[in-house]
């Protein structure tokens, strides 16, 4: 097994290293050192997905990815790029990685720098910070929960910070409780190699919100990246995908273009295979479903699992296409009634769109859309009460039929709202209306259901029509820069 090897080929070479430099020699050597680069303030602010670009010639997954890569080059084009922090392999054998890259690049750059090495003895956190190394790596996988408090506190006593990496929601407990301050999500399974990318969406929610989060393997393409700005996370750690980019600066540019400023798109009222399958194809992020028993959309929770195993887009998806979340839309349901919908569909994230209080939302157990309306400026105010404890806030149109009625809503309150939280706007969108949307109020995401139809029915056409015309969208507002400083939120 990989990580067994590799953890036996480290302590083979690190019973050398002792001997070759004693404890208490590489001690004094970490102590030396001028004080660590900060790397909290490297992922501040924390609204955003800061980029970690690591520097690796080869990896035990894909073997040799770049062979003939420069390390200190590589890392000043990546701080160039906007890199926030540059993770170096030291590991020689699986990833041909050395110290001597490490303090090269801690040289030449001004960020932070991390050593990304299998770490199992404190002799090996004295050594990363003998070398330059602001930040180490420990890995959930291969510690015991002594191990890992012990190697944390080393760290913490030369002023260095930790990533601290897992794979299972049971890591993740086990990181949390060591004190964990970054926590890293790793999609890539270091026992089979197999990715995950929705891995970090089942960890993030029970991640609390003071630890800066950091989604790492399997980053590529637009896609990957617009999911992560739905997870919430301060930071992507990338790799491969730099190393072997034949233009890395426009790749990071496009990385981080897209972690943060995109718009999310949710796709409302679904009941048909055809609609899914027309939303996962053109770039859906989310995909609605209503549970409210009065509305033409209503649909039963069995047959919301019919219509998704109907699915071919989304039950077999293209290589590299990542699915949208799925989201139950209810009506001043019960919370036990909500709950076990969501688990019995596996839905992502619940939609209350009634008159639930924020006591309510705060018993259902997934991540809470809250929708409210905006009447007059006054009732920005009671976005206050539920922005802490919901995950987004969506406007819509005020209506006495709760939502869904295609009637457009004021963008301009809207647009103060989005000043304040991250808002996904609804209420009467559609492909003609939503880039004059999308440039007044600057949502983070929209959601749309009448605007796609026809008589009361989905339009896969419209529903392309609709993302493609977002997508659009975005693209002039990704040229404009002084726009994207104005809404921070997004
Ligand atoms: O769509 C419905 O039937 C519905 C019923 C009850 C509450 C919310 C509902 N839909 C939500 O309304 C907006 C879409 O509005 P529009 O049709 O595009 O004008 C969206 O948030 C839906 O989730």
């Amino acid at each position: 097994m990989f990580l067994d090897r590799i953890v036996n080929q480290t302590r083979i070479d690190l019973a050398q290293r002792k001997i070759d430099l004693p404890l208490e020699q590489i001690k004094r050597q970490a102590l030396e050192q001028p004080s660590p680069r900060d790397v909290l303030e490297a992922f501040d602010p924390r609204d955003r997905v800061h980029l970690i670009a690591e520097v690796k010639r080869a990896s035990p997954s894909k073997g040799l990815l770049a062979p003939d890569l420069d390390p200190v080059a590589t890392a000043k084009i990546y701080e160039q790029s906007g890199a926030s922090v540059i993770s170096v392999l030291t590991e020689p054998h699986f990833f041909l990685g050395s110290p001597e890259y490490l303090t090269a690049i801690k040289n030449a750059v001004s960020v932070p720098v991390l050593r990304k090495d299998f770490i199992i003895d404190e002799y090996q956190v004295y050594e990363a910070r003998a070398w330059g190394a602001d930040m180490i790596l420990l890995i959930c996988a291969i510690l015991d929960d002594q191990q890992l408090r012990d190697l944390l506190n080393v760290a913490t006593s030369l002023r260095m910070r930790a990533l601290v990496e897992v794979h299972s929601q049971d890591e993740a407990q086990r990181a949390i409780a060591a004190g964990a301050v970054i926590i890293g999500v790793n999609s890539r399974n270091l026992t089979t190699f197999e990715m995950n990318p929705y891995l970090i969406r089942d960890i993030r929610r029970i991640l609390p919100e003071d630890r800066v989060i950091v989604a790492e393997s399997g980053i590529h393409s637009e896609a990957d990246v617009r999911r992560l700005a739905r997870y919430d996370v301060q930071a992507m750690l990338v790799g491969e995908s730099l190393v072997v980019s034949k233009n890395i600066p426009d790749h990071i540019q496009m990385l981080l273009r897209h972690a943060n400023h995109t718009t999310q798109v949710k796709i409302c009222g679904l009941s048909e295979p055809e609609h899914i399958d027309t939303a996962i194809e053109a770039g859906a992020d989310m995909l609605g479903f209503i549970f409210h028993k009065p509305s033409h959309r209503y649909i039963q929770p069995e047959r919301v699992l019919e219509v998704l195993a109907a699915s071919q887009s989304y039950t077999q998806p293209r290589q590299g296409q990542v699915l949208p979340d799925l989201v139950g839309v209810f009506v001043n349901e019960d919370a036990d009634t909500i709950n076990a919908i969501a688990d019995q569909i596996g839905l992502h994230y619940i939609q209350l769109h009634g008159d639930e209080t924020p006591e309510f939302c705060q018993q259902i157990n997934r991540p809470v859309i809250k929708a409210l309306s905006l009447r007059q400026l006054e009732d920005l105010e009671r976005l206050a009460s539920y922005r802490d404890i919901t995950w987004r806030l969506l406007i819509d149109t005020p209506t006495p039929d709760w939502g869904g009625t295609g009637r457009t809503g004021d963008w301009e309150l809207a647009r103060l709202a989005a000043q304040q939280s991250k808002i996904l706007l609804a209420g009467g969108l559609t492909a003609e209306n939503v880039a004059t949307a999308i440039d007044q109020v600057q949502p983070w995401g929209l959601d749309v259901s009448s605007g796609v139809e026809t008589e009361r029915r989905k339009d896969s056409q419209k529903i392309a029509a609709f993302i493609a015309q977002v997508r659009q969208s975005e693209k002039g507002q990704q040229e404009a820069p002084e726009r994207q400083e104005e809404s921070s939120l997004r």
